[in-house]
This record gives structure tokens, sequence and C-alpha cells, in this order.
């Protein structure tokens, strides 16, 4: 974590803390002269390296703190259905919202039936395929699912520090406001508050616009349609903050002016880092492929195993070494005297794999809940080697049974698991 030593902007005497911005961390020094509220969920983010960007930064050096204090607030992300499920990429962003709502504030969590169908041009190189109403309304379900499961999980499984009742989870759909609105109506009276000029000068048109396909209207639009999903949850849920990756920052940002032209009240933005592996890779895909949070496309198992195994490299013990306290901070809700502790242990005995094993542990019953986590370790046991058939050792959890070696003449199979558990399995042939 970097050092606080950026400029720093005081808050009048009655803040708690203030902010400073250093090579576009976010990082929040406690006010010494004041009780400094390090339980605030601002100073546990960051802490957590769960912050990178505040917008507007000045107000929301100052005037975020004091809202958050001054009692229970909504904050909202949105995830547009473009699959299935969600991936490993987006489970910081739920990561953040649960820390607010483990802080007593309220989290909405946004599924984009209607934005699916413009399509994010953030961070994409070329227009996104269209998608049918079909697979949108599916991939909803596959979506609602995910996040049901993931906020039940959190509140059954995950350690608080703070003593303040959990807030509340929402799952809404901004199909559901955009079915009743009339395009000329639109047009004529949310339109008009956005400035041609600003929304080209934004990074995602303009690296779109320097491509030789360019960009169609419908993407172009994009933005208005996020910006006016903040506005309809700030009249609706009195929302005043908005969670997003590091690319969504223009579309955090058109929200913020469209709201505060129209309202004339103060709304946020706040950016969760994009999290790499120490290869520099995007966190959440293995061989290109991405890692599911839905165990129909990416088994309790096997993301128990993405955890465990990626960065498991002699070579680079030191780098991972820092890496594993990292992700522990980022996706886990383990107190952090408790993640140093497990990090001077794996510093003791790295060859028992302690840290990584509890990050993997961590996040697969955040995601598939206990019976998930057990299902995993029962396959790890597989691979790691402590199961034998018939005196010969088994590491794929793949393995098929074969009559005549596993399947013995008489039709048993010895089976040991571990050291001393041993079984006979008598089979019968129908
Ligand atoms: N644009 C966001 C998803 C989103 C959709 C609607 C919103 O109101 C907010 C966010 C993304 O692609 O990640």
């Amino acid at each position: 974590m970097a050092a606080p030593t950026g400029i720093s902007l005081r808050c009048l005497g009655y803040a708690r803390q203030w902010f400073c911005f250093r090579r576009h961390r976010f990082i929040i020094v406690p006010n010494r002269r004041h009780s400094v509220s390090e339980s605030g969920v601002l100073y546990l983010l960051n802490k957590r390296g769960i912050l990178k960007d505040a917008f507007p930064d000045t107000a929301g050096q100052l005037q975020l703190p004091m809202l958050l204090e001054s009692g229970s607030q909504t904050v909202y992300c949105g995830f547009d259905p473009t699959a299935e499920s969600l991936h490993v990429g987006n489970l910081l962003a739920i990561i953040g919202l649960l820390h607010f709502r483990s802080a007593g504030h309220n989290a909405i969590a946004l599924i984009g039936g209607a934005t699916a169908r413009i399509g994010d041009p953030s961070g994409k190189a070329t227009e996104r395929e269209t998608l049918s109403e079909k697979s949108i309304e599916q991939n909803t379900r596959g979506i609602r699912d995910c996040l049901e499961r993931i906020f039940t999980n959190h509140e059954l499984y995950s350690p608080r520090n703070s003593k303040k009742p959990l807030g509340t989870v929402n799952i809404l759909n901004n199909a559901s406001w955009y079915r009743g609105i009339d395009v000329v109506e639109f047009l004529s009276t949310v339109g008009r508050h956005f400035r041609m000029g600003t929304l080209l000068s934004r990074h995602s048109v303009q690296s779109r616009l320097k491509s030789a396909e360019g960009m169609s209207l419908t993407e172009f639009s994009y933005q208005i349609f996020q910006a006016y999903d903040f506005y309809h949850l700030n009249q609706h849920h009195d929302c005043r903050i908005q969670l997003g990756g590091t690319d969504q920052l223009g579309n955090l940002m058109s929200g913020y002016e469209f709201i505060h032209k129209v309202t004339e009240q103060q709304v946020f933005g706040l950016t969760i880092p994009l999290v790499t592996t120490s290869t520099g890779d995007k966190l959440g895909k293995t061989a290109g492929n991405a890692v599911w949070l839905n165990r129909d496309k990416t088994s309790p198992f096997e993301l128990y195993q993405y955890f465990v195994r990626q960065l498991d490299s002699n070579a680079q013990r030191q780098v991972i070494r820092s890496v594993w306290g990292v992700y522990l901070k980022l996706f886990t809700f383990l107190p952090l005297p408790e993640i140093e502790h497990i990090m001077d242990q794996h510093g003791r005995e790295p060859e028992k794999r302690g840290a990584q094993k509890r990050l993997a542990a961590e996040v697969t019953k955040l995601v598939h809940g206990k019976e998930g986590l057990e299902s995993a370790k029962r396959y790890q046991m597989i691979t790691d080697g402590g199961v034998w058939l018939n005196h010969a050792r088994v590491t794929s959890p793949e393995q098929v049974l074969i009559p005549g070696q596993h399947i013995l003449n008489n039709g048993l199979t010895l089976i040991r698991i571990g050291k001393k558990n041993f079984y006979i399995v008598k089979w019968l042939r129908l």
C-alpha cells in the first residue's frame, strides 16, 4: 500500500478524516486532532485497497465521509447481463457493496436489463454484439441468482467488524423503469441536460472514435442511460453513491453532472481498482477463459483451485507472499489483524500454502456457501494425493473407475483416504 505522503486536504475541524490523492490512489489520513473514526467504511475500504478514485475529488474528500457518518446511506453498483453469470472480475465490486452493507448502509445491485441492450463501450475496443431479449432475460436470471446467493452467504458466514445492524440489499433491474418511458419524452427532457462536448470528451468515446470502426449512436448514448439510472435511484431510493470499476469513471461523472444539474444535490462516484495477477493479467481468467461465479459454469472446486493455484510457483515466492496478503484484504472479510497473523504464519511455513488455502476457502464460501466449500475440499483431497484406489494414488477428480483395475474381479475396491481411513466397497453387478 502506498504511504499517505501526498498533498493532503484538511477537513474543517468537525470532519473526522481527511483525504489525499497521490498517483491516482485514494488515501485517507486519519485526523489525529479528533477521535478518528477508524471504523468508517471509507477508511476501511481504503485500508483494504478497495478504493481507487472518488468523484468529484474535492467534494468527495470533504463531504462524503461526513455524509456516511451522518446516517445510513444508499450505494449502488450496476452489472449488465451480458453473460449467464458474473465472474471473478465482478467480485470486488460486489465485495465493495457488501462492506457498505456491513457498515449499516443500504446496497443496491442493479442488473442492467435495459443497458445490456445498448452496450457499454467503456473498456471495449469494438462494438458489442447485440443480445436478444431472450438471452438477456436468461442472463438476468443467472446473475440475480448469483447476487442473491452471495448476499445470503455474506450474511451467514462473513466476519463483521461493525456492531451496527447489517444494511439492506436490494436487487433491481433498470428494464423496469425504461419500459414506461417514451423516447421523445426522454430525449426532450433528459437528453437536453447533456452537452455534446462533455460526452465526446469521455475516454470510452474518444478511444472508439479513433478506431476504424467508429461508434454507433446507440453505444454513444450509453452514458446517458447510466446517468439516468443514477438519477432514478437517487429520486426513488435516495441513492447518492455509485460504485464501479475504473473503466466506469466517465459514466459515473455523467451521472454526477446530470443529477447535480437537475436537483443540485451532491452525489458521489467511487471507483475500485482493477486487480491484476503478478504477471499483469486481469484477475479472473484462466487460460483465457473467465472464472465464473455460477457453479454450472465454474464448479466450486475449480473456483477454489483457481485461487489456490494461480501464482503458485516457487520462482515468484517473494512476490506471491505480498500478493496473498493483498488478495486476502481485497477478497475476504477477515479482520486485518487476522490477515497479518495468517501472513506471518505463511512466511514461516510457505510450503503449507496456508494463505492461499484460506483465501480460496473464504472466496468459495462467499460464492458457494459452506456446502460449496466442503465439496471443493473433498476434490482438493484428491488433487493433494490423499486418496488411493487399490493401493494406487489417485490425483485427478476426473478419474474413471475401470473394471478389472479399480473394481477387482471379486467386485471389491479398496479405498484409502489419508493415512488411516480404509474402506472396502462391494460393487453389485445388476
Ligand atoms: N456500465 C456498467 C454496468 C452498469 C449498468 C447500469 C448502471 O446504472 C450502472 C452500471 C458496466 O458495464 O460494468
